[in-house]
């Protein structure tokens, strides 16, 4: 049997794929608002892209944000993640930095999942995956190429990597240059799921890669992204489009 991991009663890895809608605001203002909105909106998860977040600078507001969102928020399951602009997201921070600000988002205890990014050295990742465990957080440790498709064989071993270094969710999102990478990932995803370590979570991005955000979950890609306002990535639908799309497909 597959590992399922819960998440406020949200069971990732059975049932359809669950849906994440990104909070992508730069203001408390545009944040409020943004939380508002997901409020109406039929989701599984929110997530908050800090990195968007005009204040990440300054630990203190961000974990301030942190307490009003979770409360704007209620009952939905939120994700913490700074996406760095290597990865795709809108700036840097130092090792040391980003350390902390995950740190103190898991120990905060308003964040129910944590996205700490493979690529930040083994042992770092080793450690924050065992403490975001020990705050009682769970961890998706990610992965994202906005160029390319990396080999199946790259792309299975970042997978297990992340398993290794102690992830509840692996997650590997890339750019297709070709169909022939869409399905290389869906193939991927089809392996890698099937060796039942737990959830993961897989998608090709833009135009090329939609098929992979409406049709991951046959293949066993537990979660897929949605937009509200802004997308926060190339090839999201709206949530509401992708939800019509997951109940025709799934139920
Ligand atoms: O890792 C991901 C996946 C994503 O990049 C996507 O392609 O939908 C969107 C990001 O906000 C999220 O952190």
């Amino acid at each position: 049997m597959s590992r399922i991991v819960e998440v406020r009663g949200i069971r990732l890895g059975e049932g359809m794929p669950k849906i994440c809608v990104p909070l992508t605001g730069r203001t408390r203002e545009e944040l409020r608002e943004e939380a508002e909105l997901l409020r109406t909106i039929d989701l599984d998860f929110a997530e908050w892209r800090v990195d968007f977040f005009a204040e990440v600078d300054s630990i203190e507001a961000v974990l301030e944000e942190l307490a009003e969102l979770r409360s704007l928020l209620g009952d939905i399951p939120l994700i913490f993640t700074f996406r760095s602009a290597r990865e795709g997201g809108q700036r840097e921070l130092t090792i040391e930095a980003y350390t902390r600000l995950n740190r103190e988002a898991a120990a905060s205890g308003h964040a129910d999942v944590i996205d700490i990014e493979l690529f930040t050295g083994d042992e770092i990742v080793r450690e924050l995956t065992a403490e975001v465990r020990r705050t009682g957080a769970v961890s998706i440790v990610s992965n994202h190429d906005f160029d390319a498709t990396p080999s199946h064989e790259e792309l299975a071993s970042r997978l297990r990597r992340a398993h290794g270094l102690g992830a509840d969710i692996p997650k590997i999102a890339v750019m297709p240059r070709h169909p022939g990478d869409v399905l290389t990932l869906l193939a991927v995803t089809y392996e890698v799921s099937s060796e039942e370590q737990g959830p993961i979570i897989t998608m090709s991005m833009d135009k090329a890669g939609v098929i992979s955000r409406v049709a991951g979950g046959t293949f066993g890609s537990a979660l897929t992204f949605g937009a509200a306002k802004n997308a926060s990535a190339p090839g999201q639908l709206a949530a509401a489009e992708l939800k019509g799309i997951l109940n025709a497909l799934y139920t």
